[in-house]
């Protein structure tokens, strides 16, 4: 039973006021028979993807699926190929009915992709560069990566007990521009006949204020507080970055607003996590420090996020990768996913009930003592990614108090 399960579920909450994207919150879905069948169907878009990608994604299908059906909503799945799987099947890692089909979806939900089989490829031929078009295809600016430590995996933390516990924190990374996607790019030759390697980290105005915007909305709706992360003692990009940041926070006054370099941003996640509320920041630094954030959580395999734009289906997706190391063992934690599918329920479909089933599904599993190895600790049931998985259905299945 799920009745002693208590969380601040704040990072879930609906955190947007911003017209555009507000939509997503209160798409009604599709009613099919409105007079008799008050049922709503959502097309989504699966991608399992490589690696330990088809095993999570298989566990959240079944969660997402049931959840909804207790809330009325039923479910179309789309499964399509995506990163080194499409790249088997069709020559490339982002097949264009791959990303039609996504775009054309209520919602698109991720496994991951990549894998050493891919590793030598070119770069237009890399699964990851899949990865990258997909977000570029579906315009989706925001990712929202939360690290909440819940009470039941504090011990599974890497930091101590009092530095781990009630951290709970937000990471906006700007995820459609910066240097994965500046130009110039490429390879070449030095003055010295040298091969060099280069990128270009550009970010524009309107990309920082819409990025900025989207932050102080969720701090708003959080603690208040809002620590933009950036190199501007360094690089331009990061000067602009500050510049801008700065200028956009007049229009949230009831937000503090601080900076913080990135190497001491780094830093202090793990001396004192608790510090933070609500961190924005460029598309690399989001992507190292949401990593680093997830260990403070007790694992990587925990850690979901949401890819909003201000049009379009959302993407969801854990923030691990494809962990060749354990693929195909039944060892992946498949919350992360659970968890992303919650995201796409609250955030991509604004069906909050269905996504609060979920998310206390997963507590209640973690209160009833399963772990996979990645959160096992001493006096747990140690379980893989599968059982997991049915545990957490078991749960879904029995009623559960709201979460507020
Ligand atoms: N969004 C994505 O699809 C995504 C994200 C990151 C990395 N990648 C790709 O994944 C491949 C592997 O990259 P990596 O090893 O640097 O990162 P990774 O996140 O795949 O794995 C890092 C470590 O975390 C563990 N891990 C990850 N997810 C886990 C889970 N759900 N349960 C238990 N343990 C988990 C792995 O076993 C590994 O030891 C690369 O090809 C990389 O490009 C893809
Ligand atoms: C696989 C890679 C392109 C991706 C990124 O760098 O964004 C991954 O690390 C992530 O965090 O989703
Ligand atoms: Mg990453």
């Amino acid at each position: 039973m799920a009745a002693s399960v208590q969380l601040n579920l704040r990072s879930f909450k609906a955190p947007f006021n911003l017209k555009p994207i507000a939509k997503q919150f209160s798409r009604p879905g599709r009613i099919r028979c409105a007079a008799t069948t008050p049922t709503k169907r959502y097309s989504i878009t699966l991608l399992p993807g490589d690696g330990i990608g088809p095993e999570v994604i298989c566990v959240a299908k079944n969660v997402l699926k049931l959840a909804g059906s207790l809330e009325g909503i039923e479910f179309s799945f789309q499964e399509m190929p995506m990163g080194g799987a499409a790249l088997d099947l069709t020559g490339v890692p982002l097949p264009e009915e791959t990303l039609s089909a996504a775009q054309r979806a209520d919602a698109v939900l991720l496994g991951a992709i990549g894998g050493y089989k891919w590793d030598k490829n070119e770069k237009h031929l890399k699964p990851e560069t899949g990865l990258l078009q997909l977000r570029e295809g579906l315009k989706v600016f925001a990712n929202l990566r939360p690290a909440t430590v819940l009470p039941q995996l504090v011990d599974s933390s890497t930091l101590k007990k009092d530095v781990a516990e009630g951290v709970d924190l937000m990471v906006v990374r700007e995820l459609t521009g910066g240097i994965y996607f500046g130009k110039p790019r490429g390879f070449g030759t030095n003055e010295k006949g040298e091969d060099i390697g280069f990128n270009t980290e550009v970010y524009s105005t309107h990309e920082i204020d819409r990025i900025a915007r989207v932050a102080f909305e969720i701090a708003r709706k959080r603690r208040g507080q809002l620590c933009s992360v950036d190199k501007a003692n360094v690089l331009e990009a990061s000067m602009l970055w500050r510049k801008r940041v700065t200028a956009i926070a007049t229009e949230y006054p009831d937000v503090e607003l601080s900076h913080m370099y990135v190497d001491n941003a780094a830093m202090q996640l793990v001396r004192y996590p608790k510090q933070f509320d609500t961190i924005v920041t460029n598309n690399i630094f989001g992507d190292i420090l949401s990593d680093e954030a997830s260990m403070i959580t007790g694992s990587i395999g925990m850690l979901p996020s949401a890819s909003l734009g201000e049009s379009g289906p959302g993407l969801f997706e854990p923030i691990h990768g494809s962990a060749p190391d354990i693929a195909g063992q039944d060892e992946a934690n498949p919350l992360a996913t659970i968890l992303s599918a919650a995201m796409l329920l609250k955030y991509g479909l604004g069906e909050a009930n269905a996504a609060n089933r979920i998310e206390n599904a997963v507590l209640d599993t973690l209160n009833r003592g399963f772990r996979t190895g990645d959160i096992y600790s001493t006096g747990n049931k140690l379980v893989g990614c599968k059982e997991m998985g049915e545990e957490v259905l078991k749960s879904v299945d029995s009623p559960v108090p709201t979460v507020i």
